[in-house]
Parts: structure tokens; C-alpha cells; sequence
């Protein structure tokens, strides 16, 4: 009989895991959104099969819930789901960017006949919605499962199967570990890169020029300023408990910075950047973990008109398609950097290798 999933939530990340189940699996994907505009353009863009009018219609006959929406609107869902309609057996899994509170909830009140284990795919984007789901989000990332002591090991193996598409690389631990880790690799980085921009933003009142003026750093640090609201307010509402202290070190440390800044300490300031170059500079490379989610190429080009055609006109005869394109570097005469984005690993070494074809110098970094 032909297997039915239920998607509850049909944004960025719902949308991208039925993309990715659909890769591997001939199975009816059912779908649930509290937008009637984000289920139609889901069904229009065949990301889901059928529209349920609700979590109850939806989840009968199910043998797989994938619970996307925002963590606490999880907690709330799994609360007030009609737990007899239950199939015997299903699998339920969320992939909220918490983990203790969703976990604890499905364990305190979920019924014995089903199995819940928490997930969590470590990459995103600042995007949001269903229009901005791909199928290969997840490729080479990591992505978290949080099975408890007493989850049968078949079942981590089943959800597994489900979600092979997406070319996630599975890795278990407890709801408390993933939390901290998470809490220190992007939950705090969300809140810091946040406020730089509500900084800026206080200052331009003033100074009117200064978001014009921003270059290359502050579009890098800052792009994940830009995700939804509504997301990070509820993960720093669940995450409290690790995000206070990671704000006290993070007081500590911007204190430290200041003390050696006023007292001109010129080997320390310089101890301070190179210790974080030496350390930044040993992250893998070319891999999603959880830090970045597109596939850049750069590619050294000279300032003359017609150089971005000529690129982009060579990945197009090769039917090579960037999902964005930048240029970070340019004055007049000297060489800029223009940073490609791709899909996939594959597209970006199809790219790099029809642009040095034509005697472009690119890198990866
Ligand atoms: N964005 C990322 O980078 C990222 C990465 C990994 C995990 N996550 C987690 O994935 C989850 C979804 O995030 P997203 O980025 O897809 O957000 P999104 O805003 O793109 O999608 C969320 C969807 O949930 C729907 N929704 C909200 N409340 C609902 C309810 N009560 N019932 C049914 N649908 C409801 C919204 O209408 C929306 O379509 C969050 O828990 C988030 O923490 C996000
Ligand atoms: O690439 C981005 O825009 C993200 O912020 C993705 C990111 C992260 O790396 O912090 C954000 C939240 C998720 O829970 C997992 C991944």
C-alpha cells in the first residue's frame, strides 16, 4: 500500500523535506499550513499531493509526521493533536532549531503506540516560505536526531530512510547537548549579528549615508539578520537557559576588547584577531556543517565592461545556473572578485571548470 506523509508547516524547511522525501520515495505527501496561500502555492509547485483542513484530518492513516513550524507552535500542535487518531506505528519527527522543550513535551504526552524523535537539519537560510524550498538544502549538512534511550534503534533507522534525500549526514545526541551546541553555533551568533544591525540602524538616524556605505563585512556578518522573526523569537524563548550565560561571556569578552583597545595595547588587539583568524582559518571547508548554506565560487575578474555577461553566458551554455551573484570588489582598473553562488557542490565545480576552461582564475574559500 502506497505510504502517506503528513507535513505539518509548508515553509523554507518544510517545504525543502518533502522536496527531498519526493527524491526517494513514491508516497502520497499531505500537507498543512495555517496560510491557505502558502498550501496552494505548495500543491501548485507539486511540493505536496493533498491539502488536509486540518492536523486531525491529516494525521489519520499517516505513517510519517513531519512537524516544521515554529518550535513553539510544535509544543502547541503536539499539545493539542486528537492523539487517538494516531496510526499504529507512525513515526513523528519535528525540525525546530531547539530541541529540550519539543522532546520533553512528546514524551510527557504523546501515546505509547507512536514514536517521536526530534530532528533537527543544520541548514537553513535567512529566507522564509514555501517559494524558497529547494531539494538539495540539506545536501552534505548535518542534520541532528535526538532519539531518546528508549527509542527503538529500527525506528531511527526508518526515519533515516525517509529522509535520505535530502543528503543529510545523521548524527544522534541527546535534546541537552544539542541545544548548548546549537545555543553557541547559531542561535547566539543570530542574536550578535542582530544587534549590529539594530546598531547601525539607531546610528543612521543620524547619519543617513552609512547603510550605503556598507561593504563586504557587514553583508557577511549580517545576512542572518534578516530570518524570520517570528522563528528566533520563539528558539531564544526555548533556548534561554544557554543563551544567558553566552551573553554574559559575550559581555565579558566585548569589555576585554575594550580595556586593551583603551589602553593602546597593540600586542594584545593584534593576539586578539590573529587567535581568531587561526582558529576560523581550521574550519572545514567546502562542507554545510551548520554554518554556510550556498555553494560560492570566487572568480577574479578584470574591471572592463561585458566581464559578468561573458560569465554568465559561459555557465548558461553549460546550462549551469546561479542562485545569486555578487560583485565584492571593483574600482577602476584593478581586478574585483565576483562571488558566484550555486545549488549544489556539482554545479559549482562545473562552473570552476567551464571558467578556467576560458582562463578565468577562480577559488573556493
Ligand atoms: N530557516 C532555517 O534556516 C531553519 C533551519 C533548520 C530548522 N529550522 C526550523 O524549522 C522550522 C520552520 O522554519 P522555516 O524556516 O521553514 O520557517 P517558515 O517561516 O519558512 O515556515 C514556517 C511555516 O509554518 C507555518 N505555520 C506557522 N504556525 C503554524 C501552525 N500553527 N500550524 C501549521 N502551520 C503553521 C507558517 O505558515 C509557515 O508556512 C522552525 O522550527 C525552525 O526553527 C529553520
Ligand atoms: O544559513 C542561514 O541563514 C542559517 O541561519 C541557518 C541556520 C544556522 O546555521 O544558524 C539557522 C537556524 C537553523 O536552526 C539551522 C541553520
Amino acid at each position: 500500500m502506497t505510504k502517506k506523509v503528513l507535513i505539518i508547516g509548508l515553509g523554507l524547511i518544510g517545504g525543502s523535506i518533502a522536496l527531498a522525501i519526493r527524491q526517494e520515495h513514491s508516497c502520497v505527501i499531505r500537507g498543512y499550513d495555517i496560510s491557505n496561500e502558502t498550501l496552494k502555492v505548495a500543491k501548485s509547485l507539486k511540493i505536496i499531493d493533498e491539502i488536509v483542513d486540518s492536523v486531525d484530518d491529516g494525521i489519520k492513516d499517516v505513517d510519517l509526521i513531519i512537524l516544521a513550524t515554529p518550535v513553539s507552535k510544535t509544543e502547541q500542535i503536539l499539545t493539542e493533536v486528537n492523539h487517538q487518531s494516531f496510526k499504529q506505528g507512525v513515526i513523528i519527527t519535528d525540525v525546530g532549531s531547539t530541541k529540550a522543550n519539543i522532546v520533553s513535551k512528546a514524551t510527557e504526552i504523546l501515546p505509547e503506540h507512536v514514536t517521536f524523535i526530534g530532528g533537527h537539519p543544520m541548514a537553513g537560510s535567512h529566507k522564509t516560505g514555501v517559494e524558497a524550498a529547494r531539494e538539495h538544502l540539506f545536501e552534505n549538512a548535518f542534520y541532528i536526531l535526538t532519539p531518546m534511550e528508549s527509542t527503538d534503534n529500527r525506528s531511527v533507522i526508518q526515519l533515516q530512510n525517509w529522509l535520505k534525500g535530502t543528503k543529510a549526514k545523521f548524527i544522534n545526541m541527546t535534546p541537552k547537548q544539542h541545544d548548548y551546541l546549537a545555543g553557541a553555533i547559531s542561535h547566539f551568533p543570530h542574536i550578535v549579528a542582530t544587534s549590529l544591525v539594530n546598531q547601525i540602524a539607531k546610528m543612521e538616524e543620524e547619519q543617513p549615508l552609512l547603510l550605503r556605505l556598507a561593504a563586504g563585512g557587514f553583508r557577511d556578518i549580517t545576512r542572518i539578520a534578516s530570518a524570520s522573526p517570528v522563528m528566533w523569537r520563539d528558539i531564544l524563548i526555548h533556548n534561554k537557559e544557554v543563551l544567558l550565560p553566552l551573553l554574559d561571556n559575550w559581555i565579558s569578552e566585548i569589555k576585554g576588547v575594550q580595556q586593551i583597545l583603551e589602553q593602546n595595547d597593540e600586542q594584545a588587539i593584534y593576539q586578539y584577531f590573529d587567535d581568531a583568524k587561526v582558529f576560523r582559518d581550521q574550519m572545514p571547508e567546502r562542507t554545510k556543517g551548520a554554518i554556510p548554506a550556498f555553494y560560492d565560487l570566487f572568480v577574479d575578474v578584470p574591471d572592463h565592461p561585458g566581464v559578468i555577461s561573458d560569465v554568465t553566458s559561459i555557465l548558461a551554455t553549460q546550462s549551469i545556473s546561479i542562485t545569486n551573484i555578487r560583485i565584492l570588489e571593483t574600482r577602476e582598473d584593478i581586478m574585483g572578485v565576483l562571488r558566484l553562488s550555486f545549488r549544489s557542490e556539482e554545479d559549482r565545480q562545473d562552473a570552476k571548470n567551464c571558467l578556467e576552461q576560458a582562463l578565468y582564475e577562480t577559488s573556493i574559500i
